[in-house]
């Protein structure tokens, strides 16, 4: 047991803060922690935490698993309240990180001799800088309300090669290095050469089968047999008001192009997060897989930024067969080491997908290209990623990796953020499986993956979920969440102790 530290619980995620104290050996501390019918946040704190050393959990998935019918809510914590009172407003990441800052000054005030924010998922870790391309066009757009299409069956598995609901469509890349290629290439097909080879050694896959080692794909609408200069898809209506990180919605890109001739302001959210919590009264900040490690440096207050690899690559060495004859596969540049540093400690070999964001051009929209570089015919793919937000990355890579002969594509993700329509475009995506662990609240993922693996299957009663084995991992249809809530105890043990955290934030084994 951990002594003299209070560990007091955010509304986001109570079940893995009572994963952690369980760990600790202590109970989380008594608060009320409620919203007026106004939609202020309304904060007590029941417990003396004078001169003591506090650590508030807050994560920041969208939504919380305790608002849910089913969703595994936590009656252990001493929590008094968390129930919202502001009418059916949904909660929000901008919520949580508000209760978070009144948290922590609460605790300040209340003479606290440290206060230690520990944030498994940081929130606007994606803009730390402005989320423009440096021509101008814009990452940003609307969220939109998916729908689904047919798909199809493989090997019994259903289905479609599309990111259902729809990801963006055909592209022709424009670099320097390309313009030839996909000129050749849109004349090839305006003359019937659907098979014509393509310079440098690219092939766009839609248009040429035969393995490449290098592979530019455009999002295809039509199950694959879509080719480079076909019309996107049409836009589907939606009335959500939300905005998400799908910025490979070409809506926004369109938008941004016809009111060219200046560049709008875009808040730097990064610095601002960093300081407000500073501003708080936060003296330490405890998170996991920062989407930019560079993060760390807009803060003054010491920052622990701790990996998840160990889980990840023990889930691999336990949990997938034959996991010597796979591939480790990056779904983007910007993963490439986190991805190859598994690849390396494992012995596997590494394959990287090139994720390209084009600025708008009058005829295609700002489309994204993917690109993969390795070979993955007939081998098990182990996609590794920090983050799975609108899920558009990894459905995408995945229909590609598939494409390119890969037997099975596992996805291995530390926050499983799934917002928006993600859940249903992982559901009917060439995903086979997708490892996510409990930084972000699981339980309504779960629910929702174990209903579609039912319905596939007819079954009536849904499957136990499993728990039984040492990782502590819990499944429901294709995902799998791991139990990172024992990494984060330790960190806080260690904290407490003055020992060294160095072996758990550091990228090595
Ligand atoms: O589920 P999604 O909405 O597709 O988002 C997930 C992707 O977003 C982040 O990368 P980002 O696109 O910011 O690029 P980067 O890694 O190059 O920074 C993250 O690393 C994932 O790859």
């Amino acid at each position: 047991m951990v002594r003299n530290i209070v560990v007091l619980s955010g509304n986001s995620h109570p079940k893995f803060v009572d994963s952690v104290c369980d760990y600790l050996g202590i109970p989380p501390a008594s608060r009320v922690l409620e919203k007026f019918s106004s939609g202020e946040t309304h904060c007590e704190i029941r417990d003396s935490i004078r001169g003591k050393d506090v650590y508030i959990i807050q994560s920041f998935g969208v939504g919380s698993d305790r608002n849910t019918a089913n969703g595994n809510s936590n009656n252990k914590s001493n929590v008094s309240s968390s129930t919202t009172t502001a009418g059916t407003s949904p909660v929000t990441v901008n919520d949580y990180f508000i209760e978070l800052c009144i948290m922590i000054s609460a605790c300040k005030t209340g003479s606290a001799r440290r206060v230690t924010a520990v944030l498994p998922f940081f929130p606007y870790s994606r803009q730390p800088d402005l989320p423009y391309t440096k021509t101008g066009a814009p990452l940003g757009s609307r969220y939109r309300e998916g729908s689904t299409t047919s798909t199809e069956g493989q090997g019994g598995v259903s289905y479609t090669f599309e990111s259902v609901p729809v990801t963006p469509a055909p592209h022709i890349p424009r670099t320097a290095g390309l313009t030839s290629g996909t000129s050749q290439l849109t004349n090839s097909r305006n003359n019937g050469l659907s098979n014509s080879s393509i310079s440098r050694g690219i092939a766009i896959c839609d248009m040429v089968k035969a393995p490449a080692t290098v592979t530019v794909t455009g999002p295809a609408s039509d199950g694959g047999n879509s080719s480079v200069g076909e019309k996107p898809p049409q836009q589907q209506k939606s009335n959500d008001r939300f905005t998400t990180h799908d910025y490979e919605n070409p809506t926004m890109a369109m938008a941004f192009q016809q009111k060219a001739g200046f560049k709008p302001m875009v808040a730097q959210a990064g610095s601002l997060i960093a300081d407000l919590l500073t501003c708080a009264g936060a003296d330490r900040i405890v998170t996991c897989d920062l989407h930019e490690s560079t993060y760390q440096g807009f803060f003054d207050i010491p920052v622990d930024n701790l990996f998840a690899k160990p889980l990840l690559k023990r889930y691999i060495q336990h949990h997938i067969e034959n996991y010597k004859e796979a591939v480790i596969v990056s779904p983007d540049a910007g993963g490439a080491k986190r991805a190859a540093a598994i690849a390396d400690s494992l012995g596997l070999g590494f394959a990287l997908i090139h994720k390209e964001r084009r600025p708008p051009s009058k005829n295609q929209g700002n489309y994204p290209t993917m690109m993969l570089v390795g070979n993955v015919a007939n081998r098990v793919c182990i996609m590794v990623d920090d983050l799975a937000d609108t899920a558009n990355t990894i459905t995408r890579a995945a229909k590609l990796l598939k494409r390119e002969g890969a037997v099975q594509v596992i996805a291995l993700i530390t926050h499983g953020v799934f917002s928006g329509d993600a859940v249903q475009r992982v559901i009917a995506s060439a995903l086979d499986r997708v490892v996510v662990t409990n930084t972000v609240a699981q339980g309504r993922h779960l629910e929702a993956f174990q209903a579609a693996a039912d319905k596939a299957e007819g079954r009536e009663e849904p499957v136990k979920r499993d728990r039984s084995d040492a990782d502590r991992r819990v499944v429901g249809g294709k995902l799998e969440v791991l139990d990172i809530a024992p990494f984060f105890a330790e960190a806080i043990r260690r904290i407490v102790f003055g020992e060294s955290v160095s072996m758990l934030v550091r990228d090595g084994d």
